[in-house]
């Protein structure tokens, strides 16, 4: 078999394409501009890149965007103050706070610092609560992106067997509560999960989120799953440049699922089309204005 491509680009362009016009109808009905501010600590060049993408495609769909970089020595206490500011400032509707932060920071003291109706990235114990008993939340925006390719792919989960490499706070965690949600048989495997390949081959739908290059092989995979891949590692590549690969050996694996996302082109553009869409949610709720269809979960 060779699998389908899941082409996470043209999704997310459709996605954004869609919260556009959300952004229209608040200007137009409403007077309301959604804003969304992005904190950049310190001067990781990944992390550069990837905010003045979010930028971008935040003045794409006409909302407003706020970028504070901060230096890399801030003070913790200087950095909560800003979070406060953001928190009060009635033209931010979502907050970022770019992770990883310095060391010197301590990332759960800030996170839950930002109002929990602003938390665009999910992360607030508020939001991680509220997903996990099922209520109304902000969703974390990789997870969200996943089973918004996943439904569209497979129509309904209920009763798959899904299998989620990874167990962080950002990505696994959420994104098996998600599949619960969508009443899946979920396994949370990671990296002292005894027998990782024979797991995986349980699945009818594998989200891999560990970091570890190409780790996943195409005989793990059984025939016709659809498969996730999370994972963004730089690897160096042809004269001196660098190339992304995810944590599944994409050659291998299309050779045996039914669907399957590529690195770059997958998760990595719907993660920014569901923080985008999740700034129109915020400043809906904040507003009570009845919140857009399909936008979340
Ligand atoms: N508070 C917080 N929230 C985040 O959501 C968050 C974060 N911190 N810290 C960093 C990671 C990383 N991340 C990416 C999202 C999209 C692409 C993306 O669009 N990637 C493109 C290619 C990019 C390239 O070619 O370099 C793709 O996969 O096709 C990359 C990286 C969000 N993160």
């Amino acid at each position: 078999m060779t699998a389908q491509i899941i082409d996470g680009k043209a999704f997310a362009a459709s996605i954004r394409e869609k919260v556009a016009g959300h952004v229209a109808r608040l200007r137009e009905d409403h007077g309301l501009k959604p804003g969304l501010a992005v904190v950049l600590v310190g001067e990781d060049p990944a992390s550069q890149v990837y905010v003045r993408s979010k930028g971008k495609m935040t003045l794409e769909v006409a909302m407003a965007s706020f970028e504070h970089r901060l230096p890399a020595e801030t003070s913790e206490a200087d950095l909560l103050a800003l979070v406060e500011t953001l928190n009060g400032d009635p033209e931010v509707h979502g907050i970022l706070v770019q992770l990883p932060l310095p060391p010197h920071l301590n990332s759960d003291l800030v996170i839950n610092a930002i109002d929990p109706a602003k938390d665009v990235d999910g992360f607030h114990i508020s939001n991680v609560g509220l997903l996990g008993t099922g209520q109304k939340a902000m969703v974390p925006c990789t997870p969200l992106g996943c089973l918004m390719m996943l439904r569209a792919q497979l129509g309904s989960l209920s009763g798959l067997e899904a299998v989620v490499v990874g167990r962080s706070n950002i990505v696994g965690k959420p994104m098996a509560m998600l599949l619960l949600g969508d009443s899946c048989t979920v396994t949370m495997a990671h990296s002292r999960t005894r027998d990782l390949a024979d797991v995986v081959r349980r699945a009818d739908i594998v989200v891999v989120a560990v970091g570890r290059t190409e780790m996943v092989r195409g005989d793990w995979i059984k025939a016709g799953a659809t498969v996730i891949d999370v994972g963004m590692n730089r690897v160096p590549g042809e004269g001196g440049k660098t190339r992304l690969v995810g944590d599944v050996d994409f050659e291998s694996a299309s050779a045996r699922a039914g669907a399957i996302t590529p690195v770059p082109g997958g998760v990595g553009p719907m993660t920014i089309a569901c923080l985008l869409a999740n700034t129109v949610t915020a400043c809906c709720r904040a507003n009570g204005i009845a919140e857009p269809e399909g936008l979340t979960v």
